[in-house]
Formats: C-alpha cells, sequence, structure tokens
C-alpha cells in the first residue's frame, strides 16, 4: 500500500535526518515508528504527507508516486493527528472543526451533520458539539482532532505522540480508540506500552535509518536491542522478564 524506497533527506547542511533504503507497509497493518529524540520520526511522517521536499527516493501511495502533482492524493488518503492538538484545531467550535474537511470538500449539509454527530458519538464527545474547541481540556482536545481527520475517512490514519500529556483514563480511551479502528495505522510515540498494544509492528528509527522491525513482543523485550538504541523495553514487559 505503501511503499518507500532509497529516501534520503537533510536539512540544509546537517546530515541525512532520513535514511531508510526500503519500507513496504501493507494495508490493514498497525505500525509503530520509535526511537530515541531527534531518530527522525516526526520528519518521516512530514515526508509522508509532501509536507518536507527536496528529498532523494520515492514514496508511492497505492502505485501512485507523491510529488508536486499527486501531493493531493497523499494529503487526502493519509490522515495526520498532529501531536499538539492546538496545532490542528482553530474553529470557533467543535462542531465547525469536525466538519470543516467535509465543507471544505463541497458535501451536502445534512450529510455532513450525520457524520459528525456519528464520529463523536463513536469517539464518546457528543455533548462537546456547541464546544469551544479552544476551552476543552488536552485530552478532550485529542479526541477532538481525532474525530476532524476521522470523519473524512483516510486509508492510513497517523498518529504522531498520540498519548502524550494524557492522564491513565484519557490516555486508555484514546488506545482504546486507535485499537478499534480498522485501518492501516502508523503511530509514532515515546510511549512504549502504548505501542506494545496498538502495534502489529514495530519500526525502530536510529539516526535516521531503519535499524531493526519486526513483532512488537519481539523488539520490544530485546533488553541489548533497546539499550543501543536508547530506548527502555515497555514497563509492561519488563514485569514479565
Ligand atoms: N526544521 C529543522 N531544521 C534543521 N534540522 C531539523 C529540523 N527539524 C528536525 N531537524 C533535525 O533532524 C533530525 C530528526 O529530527 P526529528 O524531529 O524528525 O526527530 P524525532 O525522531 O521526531 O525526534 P523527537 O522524538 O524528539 O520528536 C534531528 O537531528 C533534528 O535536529
Amino acid at each position: 500500500m505503501l511503499k518507500i524506497d532509497n529516501l534520503r533527506f537533510r536539512y540544509e547542511q546537517r546530515p541525512l535526518a532520513i535514511d531508510i533504503d526500503e519500507l513496504l507497509i501493507e494495508k490493514g497493518e498497525s505500525i509503530g515508528i520509535i526511537g530515541p529524540n531527534g531518530a527522525g520520526k516526526s520528519t518521516l511522517l512530514q515526508l509522508l504527507l509532501g509536507i518536507q521536499k527536496d528529498y532523494v527516493g520515492t514514496i508511492t501511495l497505492n502505485d501512485i508516486r507523491l510529488d508536486k502533482k499527486t501531493k493531493k492524493y497523499f494529503r487526502d488518503h493519509i490522515g495526520l493527528v498532529f501531536q499538539n492538538p492546538d496545532e490542528q484545531l482553530f474553529m470557533p467550535t467543535v462542531y465547525d472543526d469536525v466538519a470543516f474537511g467535509l465543507k471544505m470538500k463541497g458535501i451536502d449539509q445534512n450529510v455532513i451533520d450525520v457524520a459528525v454527530e456519528a464520529v463523536l458519538a463513536s469517539l464518546g464527545i457528543k455533548e462537546l458539539k456547541d464546544r469551544a474547541s479552544l476551552k476543552l481540556s488536552g485530552g478532550e482536545k485529542k479526541r477532538v482532532a481525532m474525530a476532524s481527520i476521522f470523519v473524512m475517512d483516510p486509508d492510513i490514519m497517523v498518529f504522531d505522540e498520540p498519548t502524550l500529556a494524557l492522564d491513565p483514563k484519557s490516555r486508555r480511551r484514546v488506545i482504546n480508540i486507535i485499537n478499534s479502528l480498522e485501518k492501516t495505522k502508523l503511530i509514532t510515540s515515546h510511549d512504549l506500552d502504548m505501542i506494545y498494544e496498538t502495534c502489529s509492528r514495530v519500526i525502530i528509527l536510529y539516526e535516521g535509518k531503519i535499524v531493526a522491525q519486526g513483532k512488537p513482543h519481539t523488539l520490544l523485550s530485546d533488553v541489548e536491542l533497546m539499550d543501543k538504541v536508547e530506548l527502555e523495553c515497555p514497563l509492561i514487559l519488563k514485569n514479565l522478564l
């Protein structure tokens, strides 16, 4: 579904931020992209969405190669839930934020109303519909930001640090939402317990390169590997080791 070949990217004169020979993501996979600070996770997501240009190599989605002309296709098919919901929510109310993308597509108002109601209900935030998005709690904002992307029904859902700064209950809710979503998913996070619970495959990025990939249990319980890439085994596995 999504394919990366010989992808190299650097910021100005800096060393390569992304240096990936090959990455294949199949439909329906849930991929955790992990690595220490500065490993290249955010840069990789930006490349997939056509936000960063001037790279070498190819990125293809459903056999369509990313370039200037196909950038819109990528943005239509890949939905990114930002790390910081304040960067995603900008309309006066929750309804307006969630309806925004569909309105831009010129969808009929009645259809939009039904879709917004349905997505808010599925995320358990129906009662927030008329509230001001930016006056919600962090956990509520996160779910509204998710709603604004889910309503567009993209093929691939990308979550950048979905559990960052959430209390245990909100974090659990987000994990359940991610797990109930039957989509191809890419998730970057330092919350490796969440990655363990939500992903079918984990990719470790280190200095821009994929240094390991495999089943979450195998990779995340490998103490030596985790130490080498400056990460720690998730608590849930540490307790089992
Ligand atoms: N706008 C920028 N200009 C120059 N260098 C940048 C820029 N953004 C990131 N970098 C550098 O690119 C490398 C990869 O950064 P990136 O933000 O992709 O890492 P990350 O894995 O997402 O890190 P974190 O876990 O801290 O969010 C780092 O060396 C970083 O310093």
